[in-house]
């Protein structure tokens, strides 16, 4: 349940990666899943939920232009504003930021198309409520932490582990301040979640999906037609 009182929920869509594992020639957002780019349909999540009121694109510099001229295309409802990204996811989030105006933000990777509105929804409300919260999976193989020879070194009990999804929402304000100390420190982290809890912040983790993948590596987009395949069946289209 929602307690504070919000004036706007912003959302940054991380889209400025290179792709490296996919090893893919067109950069993995842009590559097609059923009729659309891969990021067209993130950004459609947002675009129809009701609770976002902001929603700014990160990109590389040189893809501003088509992701303009998609957005157009595809009938986005919602002003969209696409900036260009920098070196490291973190630094994309920044630019983001920079940009932002609401009060409440959440930060999702372009390349998480299967998201689902009822998962942005809790996200949100979590945030909201806590002060800070994630999408996440409770990890369903057993983890080994392996040292650099290959030898186990442990065995982390499965039941405190899971598996860290995007949407991640914070108030702006303390993420901006995340993002800086960071910065300063030279500190580079995989997700916003890492900054906020450097800054003594506590995170709820909200259950998430498995199918909510973050396309990845080539054989996430097998898997990734499969469940856009089973969604359509079910008559859910891609959403
Ligand atoms: N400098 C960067 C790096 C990543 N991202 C975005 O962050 C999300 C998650 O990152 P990841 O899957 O690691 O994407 P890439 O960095 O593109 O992939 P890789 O690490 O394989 O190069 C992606 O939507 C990606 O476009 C970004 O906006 N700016
Ligand atoms: C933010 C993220 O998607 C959460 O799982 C992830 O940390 C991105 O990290 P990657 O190392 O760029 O895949």
């Amino acid at each position: 349940m929602v307690t504070e009182v919000n004036t706007g929920t912003g959302v940054i869509v991380v889209a400025a990666g290179r792709g490296t594992r996919m090893g893919s020639k067109e950069s993995k957002q842009y590559l097609m899943l059923q009729d659309k780019p891969i990021v067209i349909h993130t950004l459609e999540v947002f675009d129809r939920h009701p609770l976002i009121t902001e929603i700014i694109l990160v990109t590389g510099a040189q893809d501003v232009e088509r992701c303009l001229s998609w957005i157009h295309e595809f009938g986005m409802t919602k002003k969209i504003k696409v900036i260009a990204g920098g070196a490291e996811r973190q630094h994309s989030v920044y630019q983001g930021l920079l940009h932002m105006n609401s009060p409440w933000v959440l930060v999702h990777d372009g390349v998480r198309p299967f998201v689902t509105q009822q998962q942005v929804t809790s996200c949100y409300e979590a945030a909201v409520q806590h002060g800070a919260a994630v999408l996440a999976v409770p990890v369903k193989d057993t983890v080994k932490q392996v040292d650099g020879q290959g030898w186990v070194t442990a065995t982390p009990d499965r039941r405190s582990l899971w598996a860290i999804q995007t949407p991640q929402a914070f108030r702006r304000s303390e993420l901006i301040q995340a993002h800086e100390v960071a910065e300063e420190e030279g500190f580079i982290g995989t997700d916003d979640s890492m900054l906020i809890e450097r800054l003594g912040v506590q995170v709820m983790v909200v259950e998430g999906g498995y199918a909510n993948i973050k396309i990845t590596t080539p054989e996430d987009l097998d898997y990734a037609e499969f469940i856009r395949m089973k969604k359509e069946l079910k008559g859910e289209g891609i959403k």
